[in-house]
Protein backbone atom coordinates (compact mmCIF):
# COMPACT_ATOMS: atom_id res chain seq x y z
CA UNK A 1 0.00 0.00 0.00
CA UNK A 2 1.11 3.62 -0.92
CA UNK A 3 2.54 5.75 2.15
CA UNK A 4 -0.57 7.50 3.82
CA UNK A 5 -1.07 11.25 2.70
CA UNK A 6 -2.10 12.71 5.95
CA UNK A 7 -1.61 10.71 8.97
CA UNK A 8 -2.85 11.64 12.94
CA UNK A 9 -0.63 10.18 15.71
CA UNK A 10 -2.30 9.93 19.26
CA UNK A 11 -3.90 13.45 18.76
CA UNK A 12 -5.59 15.61 21.36
CA UNK A 13 -6.68 18.60 20.44
CA UNK A 14 -9.99 21.38 20.94
CA UNK A 15 -10.50 25.16 21.54
CA UNK A 16 -8.08 26.64 24.18
CA UNK A 17 -8.07 24.65 27.00
CA UNK A 18 -10.89 22.38 26.36
CA UNK A 19 -10.00 18.67 24.97
CA UNK A 20 -12.66 17.57 22.55
CA UNK A 21 -10.62 14.87 20.69
CA UNK A 22 -8.69 12.42 22.54
CA UNK A 23 -6.26 9.76 21.22
CA UNK A 24 -7.24 9.76 17.29
CA UNK A 25 -4.99 7.81 15.56
CA UNK A 26 -5.97 7.91 11.71
CA UNK A 27 -4.23 7.51 8.36
CA UNK A 28 -5.74 8.29 5.26
CA UNK A 29 -4.08 7.09 1.19
CA UNK A 30 -3.94 8.85 -1.59
CA UNK A 31 -6.90 8.48 -3.97
CA UNK A 32 -9.24 7.22 -0.65
CA UNK A 33 -12.89 8.12 -0.46
CA UNK A 34 -13.61 8.29 3.29
CA UNK A 35 -16.84 8.74 5.12
CA UNK A 36 -16.79 9.80 8.69
CA UNK A 37 -20.12 9.41 11.25
CA UNK A 38 -21.25 10.27 13.94
CA UNK A 39 -23.69 12.14 15.85
CA UNK A 40 -23.88 16.11 16.38
CA UNK A 41 -21.26 16.83 18.59
CA UNK A 42 -18.89 13.69 17.70
CA UNK A 43 -15.93 15.67 17.18
CA UNK A 44 -16.09 15.46 13.26
CA UNK A 45 -15.72 18.75 12.62
CA UNK A 46 -13.07 19.59 15.32
CA UNK A 47 -10.76 16.79 13.62
CA UNK A 48 -11.44 18.58 10.00
CA UNK A 49 -10.39 21.91 11.84
CA UNK A 50 -7.08 19.61 13.44
CA UNK A 51 -5.94 18.94 10.50
CA UNK A 52 -6.65 22.34 9.16
CA UNK A 53 -5.17 24.21 12.03
CA UNK A 54 -7.96 25.91 13.22
CA UNK A 55 -7.98 24.39 16.49
CA UNK A 56 -5.49 23.62 19.10
CA UNK A 57 -3.28 21.07 18.68
CA UNK A 58 -2.88 19.94 22.68
CA UNK A 59 -0.54 16.42 22.43
CA UNK A 60 0.38 14.44 19.24
CA UNK A 61 1.30 14.64 15.09
CA UNK A 62 -0.41 15.58 12.77
CA UNK A 63 1.66 14.77 9.22
CA UNK A 64 1.27 15.88 5.60
CA UNK A 65 2.96 13.14 3.62
CA UNK A 66 5.46 12.37 6.26
CA UNK A 67 6.36 15.94 7.12
CA UNK A 68 4.64 17.58 11.11
CA UNK A 69 2.46 20.43 9.99
CA UNK A 70 0.97 20.34 13.52
CA UNK A 71 2.67 23.81 14.05
CA UNK A 72 1.29 25.70 10.90
CA UNK A 73 -0.98 28.23 9.94
CA UNK A 74 -4.46 26.96 7.81
CA UNK A 75 -3.35 28.60 4.94
CA UNK A 76 0.10 26.65 4.38
CA UNK A 77 -1.09 23.76 5.07
CA UNK A 78 -3.54 24.48 2.50
CA UNK A 79 -0.95 25.43 0.18
CA UNK A 80 0.24 22.17 0.45
CA UNK A 81 -2.38 20.57 -0.69
CA UNK A 82 -5.11 19.99 2.01
CA UNK A 83 -8.91 21.62 1.03
CA UNK A 84 -11.61 22.20 3.66
CA UNK A 85 -15.25 22.90 2.17
CA UNK A 86 -15.96 24.46 5.95
CA UNK A 87 -19.80 23.43 7.11
CA UNK A 88 -20.30 27.02 7.50
CA UNK A 89 -19.54 27.74 3.31
CA UNK A 90 -17.36 31.19 3.81
CA UNK A 91 -17.72 32.56 0.73
CA UNK A 92 -18.11 36.28 0.43
CA UNK A 93 -21.44 37.40 -0.12
CA UNK A 94 -20.66 40.96 -1.79
CA UNK A 95 -18.45 39.13 -3.90
CA UNK A 96 -19.79 37.71 -7.66
CA UNK A 97 -19.75 34.14 -8.11
CA UNK A 98 -16.55 34.93 -10.67
CA UNK A 99 -14.78 36.97 -7.76
CA UNK A 100 -15.07 34.34 -5.38
CA UNK A 101 -13.57 31.93 -7.30
CA UNK A 102 -10.75 34.07 -8.57
CA UNK A 103 -10.04 35.38 -4.96
CA UNK A 104 -9.23 31.55 -4.37
CA UNK A 105 -7.04 30.74 -7.49
CA UNK A 106 -3.74 29.10 -6.73
CA UNK A 107 -1.10 27.80 -9.18
CA UNK A 108 -3.07 26.91 -12.86
CA UNK A 109 -6.36 26.24 -11.70
CA UNK A 110 -9.00 27.81 -14.29
CA UNK A 111 -12.39 29.24 -13.99
CA UNK A 112 -12.99 26.52 -16.79
CA UNK A 113 -12.88 23.72 -14.40
CA UNK A 114 -14.87 25.46 -11.88
CA UNK A 115 -17.61 25.60 -14.26
CA UNK A 116 -16.97 22.99 -16.49
CA UNK A 117 -17.81 21.09 -12.92
CA UNK A 118 -20.76 22.59 -11.80
CA UNK A 119 -22.29 24.52 -15.11
CA UNK A 120 -24.75 26.63 -12.97
CA UNK A 121 -21.85 28.74 -11.30
CA UNK A 122 -21.10 29.43 -14.80
CA UNK A 123 -24.99 30.55 -15.42
CA UNK A 124 -24.66 32.70 -12.41
CA UNK A 125 -20.67 34.18 -12.45
CA UNK A 126 -22.07 37.62 -12.42
CA UNK A 127 -24.56 37.26 -9.16
CA UNK A 128 -23.09 38.05 -5.74
CA UNK A 129 -22.69 35.26 -2.91
CA UNK A 130 -25.60 36.54 -1.57
CA UNK A 131 -28.23 35.79 -4.09
CA UNK A 132 -27.23 32.05 -4.51
CA UNK A 133 -29.50 29.34 -3.29
CA UNK A 134 -28.42 27.08 -0.92
CA UNK A 135 -27.40 24.58 -3.44
CA UNK A 136 -25.53 27.42 -5.30
CA UNK A 137 -23.91 28.23 -2.21
CA UNK A 138 -22.59 25.06 -1.58
CA UNK A 139 -21.52 24.58 -5.21
CA UNK A 140 -19.86 28.05 -4.90
CA UNK A 141 -17.49 26.47 -1.67
CA UNK A 142 -17.00 23.80 -3.24
CA UNK A 143 -15.19 25.18 -6.46
CA UNK A 144 -13.76 28.00 -4.52
CA UNK A 145 -12.00 25.00 -2.43
CA UNK A 146 -10.85 22.87 -5.74
CA UNK A 147 -9.53 26.60 -6.58
CA UNK A 148 -6.66 26.00 -3.78
CA UNK A 149 -5.88 22.84 -6.17
CA UNK A 150 -6.17 20.13 -3.34
CA UNK A 151 -5.14 16.93 -3.62
CA UNK A 152 -7.06 16.31 -0.18
CA UNK A 153 -10.15 17.29 -0.29
CA UNK A 154 -12.25 17.25 3.63
CA UNK A 155 -15.86 18.03 3.02
CA UNK A 156 -17.91 19.07 6.23
CA UNK A 157 -21.75 18.06 5.95
CA UNK A 158 -21.97 18.78 2.26
CA UNK A 159 -25.60 18.46 1.98
CA UNK A 160 -26.51 19.70 5.03
CA UNK A 161 -29.87 21.78 4.77
CA UNK A 162 -30.32 20.66 0.78
CA UNK A 163 -33.04 19.96 -1.50
CA UNK A 164 -32.17 16.27 -2.25
CA UNK A 165 -32.38 16.75 -6.58
CA UNK A 166 -29.16 19.37 -4.98
CA UNK A 167 -27.41 16.47 -2.80
CA UNK A 168 -27.64 13.94 -5.95
CA UNK A 169 -25.71 16.26 -8.03
CA UNK A 170 -22.99 17.00 -5.47
CA UNK A 171 -22.97 13.21 -4.64
CA UNK A 172 -22.40 12.86 -8.81
CA UNK A 173 -19.38 15.90 -8.13
CA UNK A 174 -18.04 14.09 -5.31
CA UNK A 175 -17.56 11.02 -7.70
CA UNK A 176 -15.91 12.87 -10.01
CA UNK A 177 -13.69 14.27 -7.39
CA UNK A 178 -12.74 11.17 -6.23
CA UNK A 179 -12.22 10.06 -9.84
CA UNK A 180 -8.71 11.32 -9.62
CA UNK A 181 -6.99 8.36 -8.31
CA UNK A 182 -4.89 10.40 -6.41
CA UNK A 183 -7.05 12.67 -4.64
CA UNK A 184 -8.45 11.63 -1.17
CA UNK A 185 -11.74 12.68 -0.42
CA UNK A 186 -12.91 12.61 3.11
CA UNK A 187 -17.15 13.16 3.07
CA UNK A 188 -18.48 14.04 6.88
CA UNK A 189 -21.80 13.51 7.03
CA UNK A 190 -24.88 12.88 9.28
CA UNK A 191 -26.61 11.91 5.81
CA UNK A 192 -25.16 7.64 6.52
CA UNK A 193 -26.94 6.47 3.43
CA UNK A 194 -25.67 8.97 0.99
CA UNK A 195 -21.68 8.63 2.12
CA UNK A 196 -21.53 4.99 3.18
CA UNK A 197 -22.84 5.12 -0.90
CA UNK A 198 -19.74 7.19 -1.99
CA UNK A 199 -17.09 5.92 0.40
CA UNK A 200 -14.61 2.68 0.64
CA UNK A 201 -13.91 2.84 4.26
CA UNK A 202 -15.73 4.34 6.99
CA UNK A 203 -14.67 6.33 10.51
CA UNK A 204 -17.41 6.39 12.72
CA UNK A 205 -16.85 9.11 15.93
CA UNK A 206 -18.44 9.39 19.55
CA UNK A 207 -17.48 11.63 22.48
CA UNK A 208 -14.39 12.85 20.41
CA UNK A 209 -12.60 9.33 19.27
CA UNK A 210 -12.61 7.31 16.70
CA UNK A 211 -15.15 4.32 17.90
CA UNK A 212 -14.75 2.11 14.62
CA UNK A 213 -12.59 2.29 11.46
CA UNK A 214 -12.97 -0.15 8.52
CA UNK A 215 -14.47 -1.00 4.52
CA UNK A 216 -17.68 1.08 3.97
CA UNK A 217 -19.13 -2.39 2.64
CA UNK A 218 -19.10 -4.12 6.22
CA UNK A 219 -21.44 -1.25 7.19
CA UNK A 220 -23.41 -0.97 4.02
CA UNK A 221 -24.12 -4.60 4.85
CA UNK A 222 -25.00 -4.64 8.27
CA UNK A 223 -26.50 -1.34 9.33
CA UNK A 224 -26.89 -2.13 13.14
CA UNK A 225 -23.14 -1.81 13.41
CA UNK A 226 -23.68 2.12 12.93
CA UNK A 227 -26.47 1.85 15.30
CA UNK A 228 -24.19 -0.25 17.87
CA UNK A 229 -21.18 2.13 17.38
CA UNK A 230 -22.90 5.40 17.00
CA UNK A 231 -26.44 5.36 17.86
CA UNK A 232 -27.35 6.39 14.23
CA UNK A 233 -29.59 4.27 11.41
CA UNK A 234 -28.80 4.96 8.02
CA UNK A 235 -31.52 7.40 7.47
CA UNK A 236 -30.30 9.74 10.02
N1 LIG B 1 -15.42 26.87 18.90
C1 LIG B 1 -15.68 25.99 19.89
N2 LIG B 1 -15.35 26.26 21.16
C2 LIG B 1 -15.58 25.35 22.14
N3 LIG B 1 -16.15 24.14 21.95
C3 LIG B 1 -16.53 23.83 20.70
C4 LIG B 1 -16.31 24.73 19.60
N4 LIG B 1 -16.78 24.12 18.48
C5 LIG B 1 -17.26 22.92 18.86
N5 LIG B 1 -17.11 22.74 20.19
C6 LIG B 1 -17.50 21.55 20.96
O1 LIG B 1 -16.74 20.46 20.48
C7 LIG B 1 -17.52 19.26 20.51
C8 LIG B 1 -17.43 18.61 19.14
O2 LIG B 1 -18.07 19.46 18.19
P1 LIG B 1 -17.94 19.25 16.62
O3 LIG B 1 -18.52 20.45 15.96
O4 LIG B 1 -16.54 18.86 16.29
O5 LIG B 1 -18.86 17.99 16.41
P2 LIG B 1 -19.45 17.40 15.07
O6 LIG B 1 -19.30 15.91 15.19
O7 LIG B 1 -18.83 18.04 13.89
O8 LIG B 1 -20.97 17.75 15.19
P3 LIG B 1 -21.91 18.64 14.24
O9 LIG B 1 -22.54 17.66 13.35
O10 LIG B 1 -22.86 19.23 15.21
O11 LIG B 1 -21.06 19.65 13.54
C9 LIG B 1 -18.92 19.67 20.93
O12 LIG B 1 -19.06 19.36 22.29
C10 LIG B 1 -18.95 21.16 20.71
O13 LIG B 1 -19.79 21.79 21.64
Amino acid sequence: MADPVIEMKNVTAGYGPTHILRGIDLAIYPGERLAMIGRNGAGKTTLLGTLMGLTRLHDGQVQLRGKDIGDLQPFRRNGLGLGLVPQTRDIFPSLTVEENLQSAMRGDATLDEAYALFPRLKERRRNGGMQLSGGEQQMLAIARTLMTQPDVILLDEPLEGLAPVICEQLMEVFENLASDSKRSVVLVEQHAEAALAFATRAVLMANGTIVHDGPAQDLRDDPTLLHRHVGVGLDV
